[in-house]
């Protein structure tokens, strides 16, 4: 009995949007403890929504540093008060919303390396950063530094060839630019940035914790071939920036063990490894296991969808990472802003605030809904770059609005229209055997996943914890103390639970998507060209 008590656990961090999540697994990579904290209803005197502040020109989006801090402090205190032992965790690693960037003030690093455990990190980090409020991934505000940077590599194409993505606005670097440009005596005042992912990795180290190769390639920084930062990104963006980021790591490196600070407030062990943390997507990607041939869909606030890719080739559209799990290959990765937000306002509309109401809707309308199809851009979409609601009904007529359930059904299938279209347009094809394995908060809608299966003509396939990020961080934990003597992840990970069947295609779907995927593509153009003048 003594010896299953004492069994090591490992555990699994998500700093994602609207959340901050936690899994622990045993050796037999079963999730034997789970927890999290909701940033808006939970810490509301930040006053965010979806745990971020848009600002005023429409374009800035930001989300406060210490409300990330203060979650880590609610969540452990949470798990501590819910009786979990964190002794028997052996490591640790976790992973972060991408792109997202956290400025250490000078002197940070001293107070980091002293933290008095009876105070709680939040009081204790205070003052610890020059920018109170982190870019986040839905910022698109740095369109000048994009084109500046772009000038500086050479054009698009060959930045997205060094840097596996052409400029994109809420790429580090460029929201980097632009601190240093609009904010010189903050910028001046930062003696360290570092993604979300190793912001957080930091706070269980106590010192700064390096960026792993996986994050740190969507920061229009990070030669993914050589894997190691471009000088020519690097002094296009801001003079000595290699010494405000420090060297990156491959993704599976134990980086040291936890603080005395853990130890000594929440019972760690002195020996419990901090292995780097990572990106949410790249942690799903590791979470689900995923194979080459499949295609992973995360429903969360953004919706993504991502492969695992041996030959890297770079395109204007989309993003090659390194890959997280295997230092030789690569990930494809296609982000859209209009994902979780955009249904919960469909929601509320036209469902009236139900999930239940908005399944019925999607289950009561045939495939297809009857010719009509929509584009739901609330805000600037990042795949395709365009703007607002456009219907059309059956005749490619505009139309401005749609029934109630016509509503719910044309937003989910145009959703996985345009991520059908756009995967294929990377090179992706659905091929029997193709399997679909979703995640994130709105993979546990089977109705949404039906009709995604629809979409896509194969089977769709979900985990039991609807959050692989998480788990993946706490598989990618126990294969870190691995890794150094050649292990590979998928040697680490063989027994884990396989992703289990949920849903099937309809067997009219081939010939109704078919069809309505060429039609969309059409009306997309329309859209991206704006109205007839
Ligand atoms: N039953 C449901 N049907 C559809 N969407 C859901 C359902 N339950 C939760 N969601 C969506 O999941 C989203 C959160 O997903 P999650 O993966 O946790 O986000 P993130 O990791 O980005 O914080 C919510 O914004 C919500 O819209
Ligand atoms: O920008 C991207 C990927 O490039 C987003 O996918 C962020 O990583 C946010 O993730 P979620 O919180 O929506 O899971």
């Amino acid at each position: 009995m003594a010896a299953v008590a004492e069994s090591p656990l490992y555990l699994g961090l998500d700093f994602s949007t609207q959340q901050l999540k936690a899994a622990a697994i045993n050796e037999d990579l079963d999730v034997v403890h789970q927890s999290c904290v909701h940033f808006d209803s939970e810490l509301s005197s930040y006053r965010t929504q979806g745990g971020v502040h848009l600002h005023a020109d429409g374009l800035t989006v930001t989300s406060p540093v210490l409300m990330w801090v203060e979650a880590l402090d609610l969540l452990l205190d949470k798990m501590k008060n819910a009786g979990f032992d964190f002794s028997r965790v052996r490591a640790l690693s976790g992973s972060g919303q991408q792109h997202g960037s956290v400025f250490w003030r000078k002197g940070a690093s001293e107070t980091l390396k002293h933290l008095d455990p009876q105070q709680d990190l939040v009081h204790l980090l205070q003052r610890s950063f020059s920018v109170a409020d982190s870019p986040v991934w839905m910022d698109c505000s740095s369109s000048r530094q994009c084109s500046a940077l772009q000038q500086a590599a050479g054009g698009a194409v060959r930045l997205a060839e060094v840097t596996g993505s052409r400029a994109y606005e809420r790429f580090t670097g460029n929201q980097i630019a632009k601190l240093r440009a609009s904010r010189a005596e903050d910028f001046q005042d930062t003696e360290r940035i570092s993604l979300v992912s190793s912001f957080a990795a930091s706070l269980f180290l106590g010192r700064y914790a390096a960026i792993d190769l996986s994050d740190g390639s969507g920061m229009n920084l990070l030669d993914i071939r050589t894997r190691s930062w471009s000088e020519i990104c690097l002094e296009a963006t801001a003079p000595h920036l290699d010494l405000l980021l420090g060297r990156p790591v491959p993704s599976s490196s134990v980086l040291g063990p936890v603080s005395p600070y853990f130890v000594q407030r929440f019972g760690f062990s002195e020996s419990c490894s901090v292995v780097a943390f990572t990106g949410d997507n790249p942690a799903s990607l590791a979470g689900m296991r995923l194979q080459p041939g499949d295609i992973a869909v995360s429903l969360g606030t953004s919706d993504t969808v991502f492969l695992w890719i041996q030959d890297p080739r770079p395109a204007l559209e989309g993003h090659i990472f390194c890959n997280p799990v295997d230092w030789k290959a690569y990930m494809a990765l296609l982000c859209f802003k209009n994902g979780s937000l955009t249904r919960e306002r469909v929601r509320d509309r036209s469902a009236g605030g139900s999930w239940d109401e908005f399944s019925a809707s999607l289950r009561d309308t045939p495939l297809g809904n009857e010719g009509n199809v929509g584009f739901y851009f609330d805000t600037m979409e990042i795949t395709p770059p365009a703007v607002g609601v456009h219907r059309f009904d059956a005749d490619d007529n505009q139309v401005s609005s749609f029934s109630p359930q016509q509503e719910v059904r044309a937003l989910v299938e145009g959703q996985f229209l345009s991520r059908r279209l756009h995967a294929e347009r990377l090179g992706y094809s659905v091929i029997p055997g193709t399997r679909v394995l979703a995640t994130g908060g709105a993979s546990s809608n089977k109705d949404i996943l039906q009709v995604l299966s629809d979409v896509f003509n194969a089977p769709v396939y979900t985990l039991d914890v609807s959050n692989s990020a998480c788990l993946g961080s706490a598989y990618r934990a126990l294969h870190g103390l691995q890794a150094g003597s050649g292990v590979s992840f998928s040697e680490v990970v063989k027994n884990a639970p396989d992703p289990q069947l949920l849903v099937s295609p309809n067997p009219a779907a081939q010939q109704v998507y078919q069809q309505l995927l060429r039609r969309y593509a059409g009306l997309e153009e329309r859209v991206l060209r704006g109205p007839a003048s």
